[in-house]
Order: C-alpha cells, then structure tokens, then sequence
C-alpha cells in the first residue's frame, strides 16, 4: 500500500478556498509533507482591487509558509491560480482553464464556503449549496479524477444531539428551494428565513447541510470524502503552534477577553468546547483524500473530526485557561484588567452585560467626548453584542459525535504517515494548547510583539490600581450619601469604625506586651 505522500506524488491537485484560514492550511501542508505533488490549482477570485494572482503571492508570503520556504524555496512554480468566482455561471472559469483541469486534475478538495452566522440566506445557498453543485459537475468531466473531498461542518446536523456519520435528510429538497427563491425578492426570504432553517440557529448549518446532500446525490459517479471539523482552532503543532490568523469561532472571545473589554459571555461550564486544531483537520482531510482514492468506497464517507467524544475539554475549563494565559501573556493595550465569566444564567448575564460593559463603556465615551475626542466604546460593544450572541447557541449546550471513521482511518495509516499527519487527539494536553492559541491570538492576528509583554504587565498594574482607587473612591461616596441621610447607617458606620479602632488598639497593646 503506498503511503500518503507517495500516493500525492506526481497528483494535480484542486482546491477551492485557499485563500481561507483552512485552506491556506491544507496548501502548506501538501506542499510540505508531499513534496513531490506536481502541482495545485487554486480557485481564486480578485478581491478588494487585488488581482488574483497578487492574492496568491501575497498569501505566500506570510509565515504561514516559512517552514515550506526553507524546504523548498521554489515551492512557489506548484500553485497555478485559476480565476474564478464561485457564485458566478460556470463558476467564471475560463474555457481554456476548463479544458486543463478537466485533462489533468487528480484530486479536488472543496474548502470554500460563507461561514458567517448572519449570511442571507440566498447568498448561503448560492455558494454553500449552488456552488457546490457547479463544482461537482466539473468535477464529472474530469477524466482522471480519483477522489472528491468536501469539508463540511460538525453542526450541519446541530439540530440533533447524537450524530452519527451519515448524511441525514435534508431539511428540504435543495433543488425546491432554489427554484423557489430564485423568483423571491430579498425581503421576502428574510421573512420566511426562520420558518426554513427551523430549529437550525443560522443560514450557516442550514446550508451546509443541504451541501452535504447534493453531494451524496454524485456518489455513484464520483469517489466522495465529506470532512465535519466542529470548532476550528489555531494549529496545535503544525507548521508551528498557535498559528490562526482570524476572529471567528472562539478567536474573536478569546481576544475580547484578552483585551479585558468582554467580561461576561452566556456559556455552560460543563458543556464539551468541541475545538479542534486546524493541523488536526488537515491532516486528517489529506488521508481521507488518499484513502478514497486508494480504496473507492462504493458511498460518500463521512468523518466526524470532532475531539468531545475521545478527549473531552468543557468550556469552564477553557475560561480558566485563557484569563490565566492572557494574565501571563497580556495583549497590548488592554482595555481592562482580563477578568472574564461565562455564566448559563440569562439574567447574571444581563446584570454583568450592564455594570461590566456599558457602564464602563459609557464612562469612557464619556470621557473621550470630554477630551474631544470620537466615542467609540459603546460601538464596539454592540458589535461584540452581536457577535457573540450568535455564538451562544453553541457555547451553551453540547452534542454528541460518532467518530468511528476518524479512528477507522488512523488505523489505515502506516505508522510513520500517523505521526507526519497526526489526528490522534488523545495526545492532545487542552492547557498547553489553549497557551499556545492564546499566544497565537496576540502574535498573528493582533501582529503584537512578545517582547512588549513588561510593558503590556505594566499597563495591567497600572489598570488595577485605577481599579482600586476608583473602588475605593465609590465606596466612600456611597456611605457618606448613605451616612448623610439615614441615622441607621450611621449608627453602622460608626460601629464598624469604632470596632476596627478597638481591633487596632488591642492589636498595639498585646505587640507592646510581648516586646
Ligand atoms: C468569556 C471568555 C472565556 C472564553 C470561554 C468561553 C468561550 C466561548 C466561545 C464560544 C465560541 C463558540 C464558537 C462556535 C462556533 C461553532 C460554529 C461551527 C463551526 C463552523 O462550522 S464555521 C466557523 C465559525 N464561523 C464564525 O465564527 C463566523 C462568525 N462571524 C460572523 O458571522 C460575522 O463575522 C459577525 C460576527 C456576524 C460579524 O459581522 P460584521 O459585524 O459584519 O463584521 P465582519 O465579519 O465584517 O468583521 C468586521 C471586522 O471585524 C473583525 N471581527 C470580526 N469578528 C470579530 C470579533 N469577534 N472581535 C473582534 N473583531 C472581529 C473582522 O476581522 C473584520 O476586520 P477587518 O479588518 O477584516 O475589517
Ligand atoms: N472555521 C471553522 O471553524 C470551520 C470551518 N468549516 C468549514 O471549513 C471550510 C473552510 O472554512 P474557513 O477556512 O474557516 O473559511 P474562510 O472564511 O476562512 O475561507 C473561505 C474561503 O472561501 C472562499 N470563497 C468565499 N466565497 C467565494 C466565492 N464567491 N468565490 C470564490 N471563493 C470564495 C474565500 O475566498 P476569499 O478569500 O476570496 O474570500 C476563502 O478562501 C468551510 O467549508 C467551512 O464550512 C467547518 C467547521 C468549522
């Protein structure tokens, strides 16, 4: 049996969504521990008056790649950009660029996908689930295509709470409803959105769950892997630790926290935080990439990359460990000193929301409106409002996910492929990874220098004692406007001063005893 990289070797290989956060992940990868695939078209659209290949240049650049540069300086003459954009007919690839994949493509893996919460839901369809569908009939005219990988999400299904590995059927026929919409103006589908994805929290996981349909429908015609990653994280060990360059999922709480503006968030604290690694999920789509090419089930297979089943973390847990990381490891600049919560209870929630976020946020418009300057606070916290809400409904209960095909799949592995493309996640130690994010968080996505952690540990010690002087100060100011007007808390407060005066005397007169 050849071993995976042996199996991509000489392989054109085409991916969509390489210029995503797994995407980019999967390319480096293939280029690094197959360096003997022969090329990889990479599906790109221009984007933000960028062309398509300054994309690409661009995104080989970051250091995502510089174990893969040190390799193999070189590696740049295997990616071959291919224009396209997937919402458009024919997925706006040229004739002439048709014609080469389909002579020569080997293997296609389907990364691109809108993952935001609150996409309408006829853009969601259009390239979750359109898309997809143009990808699969191109796919059918390639003459020498040996496997078709599609990744898909852990919570296509969240609707149930056991969730095997199988496709279920979908919430409705895909090609209704694209009919149905395609005449409906966009107010009318925001209307009806809620009544379509029913008890699916967002137009996301709807989606992706009728993707995961039409593609089952090719699985005579074509040889199918479908990848479910639940939450994806930054690397845990590939090509170094820590590695994310983005704010979705946890990242965006994460640094919330870490910059001390988030101090409350609705999650349960014995809920399974189902994160996984993206060098997990990658290593994990490249084998599943090479055994449907070698062994050709006669069905799609599906593979629950999920870490809740086979090394449990809850989110409690990853509270405790990501303000105990950004205490090492402070960010720049903090907003407050990071101290935050997760409660399940909605009104607790409420309550910190008020004194935590907008009465600090509101004292600080306010003094930025005194020194002249544009309030800002209250802003960010409704955009942090938002995002988090929709967040919530999956920090704060928890499924469960049958991952015999994971665990079916390392056994296929010849012992030196299972450690060059580790999915066991049993090795997994939660404390040190969720470090390592933390510190990935500060490093990659916020482009913070580690050596300004003195000055960042200052700033915090400067904030506590803001903190102090101000509690302080309102303590004092709340008795004496309670003491001015109720004979009754006077009465307290000279209790409790002449106790502390009593204390403080015996405390001199017994010191003076023993001296
Ligand atoms: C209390 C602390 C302790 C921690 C313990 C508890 C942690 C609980 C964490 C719970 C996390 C649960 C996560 C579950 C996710 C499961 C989902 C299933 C997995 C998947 O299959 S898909 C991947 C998940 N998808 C997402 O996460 C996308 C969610 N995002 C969105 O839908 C939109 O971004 C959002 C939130 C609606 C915001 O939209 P909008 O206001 O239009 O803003 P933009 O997206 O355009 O972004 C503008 C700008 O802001 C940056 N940004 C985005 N989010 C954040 C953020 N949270 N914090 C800071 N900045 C953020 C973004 O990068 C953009 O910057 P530019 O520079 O590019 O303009
Ligand atoms: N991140 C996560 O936590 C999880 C992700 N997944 C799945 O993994 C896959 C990748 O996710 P992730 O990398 O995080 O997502 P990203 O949002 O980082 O990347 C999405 C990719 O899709 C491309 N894309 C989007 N729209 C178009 C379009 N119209 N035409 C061409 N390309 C387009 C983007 O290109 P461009 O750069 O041009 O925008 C980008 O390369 C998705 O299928 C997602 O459902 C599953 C579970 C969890």
């Amino acid at each position: 049996m050849v071993s995976i990289a042996e199996y991509y070797a000489g392989k054109n290989v085409l991916i969509t969504g390489a210029t995503g956060f797994m995407g980019k992940v999967l390319v480096e990868k293939l280029l690094r521990s197959c360096p003997e695939v022969k090329a990889l078209y990479l599906l790109v659209r221009p984007k933000a008056g960028q062309s398509m290949q300054q994309r690409v240049s661009d995104m080989m650049k970051c250091k995502l790649f510089d174990r893969v540069r040190e390799d193999n300086p070189d590696f740049h003459q295997k990616i071959i950009p291919i224009s396209s954009e997937l919402i458009q007919p024919g997925l706006a690839i040229s004739p002439e660029d048709v014609e080469r994949l389909t002579a020569c493509i080997n293997i296609v893996f389907h990364c691109a996908a809108t993952i935001r919460f609150d996409e309408p839901l006829k853009h969601a369809l259009q390239l979750n689930v359109i898309a997809t569908q143009k990808l699969l009939s191109l796919a059918q005219q390639m003459h020498h295509l040996e496997a078709f990988i599609h990744i898909s999400t852990a919570y296509a299904n969240c609707n149930r709470r056991h969730i095997d590995e199988v496709i279920y059927p979908p919430p409705v026929e895909p090609k209704k409803l694209i009919e149905s919409l395609e005449w409906m103006d966009d107010g009318i589908v925001r209307d009806i959105t809620p009544r379509l994805i029913g008890t699916r929290p967002n137009t996301y996981t709807y989606t992706k769950a009728l993707a995961e349909y039409v593609v089952q429908q090719e699985q005579d015609k074509l040889n199918i892997g479908i990848i479910r990653p639940s939450i994806v994280g930054a690397s845990w060990q590939e090509p170094f630790p820590g590695w994310i360059d983005n704010f979705n999922g946890p990242s965006g709480v994460f640094i919330a926290a870490g910059k001390g503006i988030l101090r409350t968030m609705r999650a349960n604290n014995d809920a399974v935080a189902d994160l996984i690694p993206v060098d997990v999920v990658i290593n994990l789509t490249l084998a599943a990439g090479w055994y449907t090419a070698v062994h050709r089930p006669k069905n799609a297979v599906v593979y629950n990359c999920t870490t809740g089943g086979i090394n449990p973390f809850h989110w409690g847990e990853i509270e405790h460990h990501v303000m105990s990381s950004f205490k090492r490891n402070p960010l720049e600049q903090a907003f407050r000193r990071p101290n935050a919560n997760i409660t399940s209870n909605y009104l607790i929630n409420q309550y910190w929301i008020l004194v935590s976020h907008k009465f600090p946020a509101l004292i600080y418009d306010l003094f930025l409106r005194l020194s002249g300057q544009k309030p800002q606070m209250m802003r960010i916290f409704n955009r942090l409002h938002k995002a988090i809400g929709l967040l919530e409904y999956f920090s704060s209960q928890d499924w469960e996910w049958n991952s015999e095909n994971m665990t079916m799949l390392m056994n296929q592995l010849t012992p030196e492929d299972r450690k060059t493309f580790n999915f066991d996640v049993r090795q997994l130690n939660w404390p040190e990874y969720i470090e390592n994010y933390c510190i990935g968080t500060k490093k990659y996505v916020l482009n913070e220098d580690m050596s300004d952690i003195p000055a960042a540990r200052q700033h915090l010690r400067k904030l506590r004692n803001i903190r102090y002087t101000f509690n302080t100060l309102l303590v004092v100011f709340i008795w004496r406007v309670f003491i001015a007007r109720s004979q009754m808390a006077r009465n307290i407060w000279y209790f409790v001063v002449s106790l502390c005066f009593k204390f403080l005397s015996y405390f001199r007169a017994s010191s003076t005893i023993t001296n």
